[in-house]
């Protein structure tokens, strides 16, 4: 262990990372959006990249070391931020050692990993869930509110895409089946985990999805229907930065139309449409851009910029439900996960089509 935490000084909510890519940059970051939150410690398989990732990002202590780690009682909560394949045994092992976890989506690689992840916290008393950020966005939020209010009456259906440039590298775990590659479980929880959210359980209707070239999947087509509304969502790792989707999320109303704006895992604005609509413009298109900026007749947009990425909201949500004693969040329980983690299986269950 590097770095000493001194009792006395203790104050707020510890947080404890374990791993130091990409995203648990991005969380220590957006910690500085989170009220009450301290940068307790980070756990890495190197002490050296430990104590770089903690001296660049303010943390108390630096460990090489999970079970001192889990043992570092500065820490309140450990955000796991390892690739997907860690994810089950690292939650477990926290889940053991008595530490609330925030788990990175995927939250486990299969439905069973999940339901164990969700038994064996429930069975401690210890908090888990999924870091599903989306759902506890300001954006995400007021759309299931006017949903749930009708501001758009009786859903009819909905749609999503994500495609995003993603050249195929099999260096990259996105692409690297020893790391859990491929888009459903990178992109695909995304629509599936927030259509679940906003109008329920999923069933799956049909699924397609494309290999590549080392056999995980890099596009998927899946139809769903969720408590009762019919739910269509397309991902993909495109080679073209032009074939990047639409990235938008379409709720469409018997007498509204809703619209979580582009990129949606993100929530940065949401467009109302005052009336049915069969389809929305295209948001990458210029006139777009354009018609965002004008008062439109019959067209409201909700502007829900920020300062941070939007991780925030998620850990600020999670600090709560532990004050209250929960040990699942009721926004994001690991039923949700594991259900959505079923749909994945069930459409890679058949042979891709190319
Ligand atoms: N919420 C969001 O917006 C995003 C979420 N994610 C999720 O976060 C997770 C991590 O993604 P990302 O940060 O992009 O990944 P990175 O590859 O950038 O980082 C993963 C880190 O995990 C640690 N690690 C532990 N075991 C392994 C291993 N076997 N191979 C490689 N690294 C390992 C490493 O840290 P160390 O060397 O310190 O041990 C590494 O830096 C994924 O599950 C992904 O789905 C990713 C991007 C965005
Ligand atoms: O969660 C994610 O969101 C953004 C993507 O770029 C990334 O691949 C994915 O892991």
């Amino acid at each position: 262990m590097a770095g000493q935490t001194d009792d006395t000084k203790r104050e707020g909510f510890g947080w404890g990372i374990w791993a130091t890519g990409a995203i648990a940059a991005q969380f220590a970051a957006d910690l500085d959006h989170v009220p009450g939150a301290r940068r307790a410690a980070v756990c890495s398989r190197s002490m050296e990249t430990a104590q770089a990732f903690s001296a660049k990002h303010g943390f108390a202590s630096a460990h090489a070391d999970p079970d001192a780690f889990l043992a570092d009682p500065a820490v309140d909560a450990v955000y796991i931020a390892s690739p997907h394949t860690e994810h089950c045994a690292q939650a477990l092992r926290a889940i053991a050692a008595g530490k609330p976890v925030l788990i990175e989506k995927p939250v486990a690689m299969t439905s069973v990993e999940a339901r164990t992840i969700e038994d064996a916290a429930r069975n401690a008393g210890v908090f888990a869930m999924e870091a599903l950020w989306t759902r506890f966005l300001p954006a995400v939020q007021r759309a299931k509110a006017l949903i749930d209010d009708g501001a758009i009456g009786t859903v009819r259906r909905a749609e999503a895409s994500l495609l995003f440039h993603r050249p195929f590298d099999p260096e990259h775990r996105l692409f690297d089946p020893a790391r859990g590659g491929g888009v459903l479980h990178d992109l695909g929880v995304y629509p599936l985990s927030l259509a679940t959210f906003l109008f329920g359980a999923p069933a799956l209707e049909r699924g397609r999805w494309q290999a590549a070239p080392t056999g995980v999947d890099r596009a998927a087509e899946v139809a769903l229907t969720c408590g009762s509304v019919p739910f269509t969502a397309k991902v993909g790792f495109v080679e073209d930065p032009a074939a990047e989707g639409r990235n938008d999320f379409i709720v469409y109303g018997e007498t509204g139309t809703l619209r979580i704006d582009r990129h949606f895992l993100s929530g940065p604005s949401l467009t109302l449409w005052d009336r049915p609509l069969e389809t929305t413009p295209d948001p990458r298109g210029w006139g777009e851009k354009l018609a965002r900026r004008l008062p439109m007749p019959g067209r409201t947009v909700m502007d829900f910029a920020r300062p941070s990425r939007g991780l925030n909201f998620q850990a600020a949500a999670v600090q709560a439900a532990i004050a209250r004693g929960e040990t699942a969040h009721p926004a994001m329980p690991l039923s949700d996960s594991a259900a959505v983690l079923a749909i994945i299986e069930q459409v890679l269950a058949a042979p891709p089509e190319n």
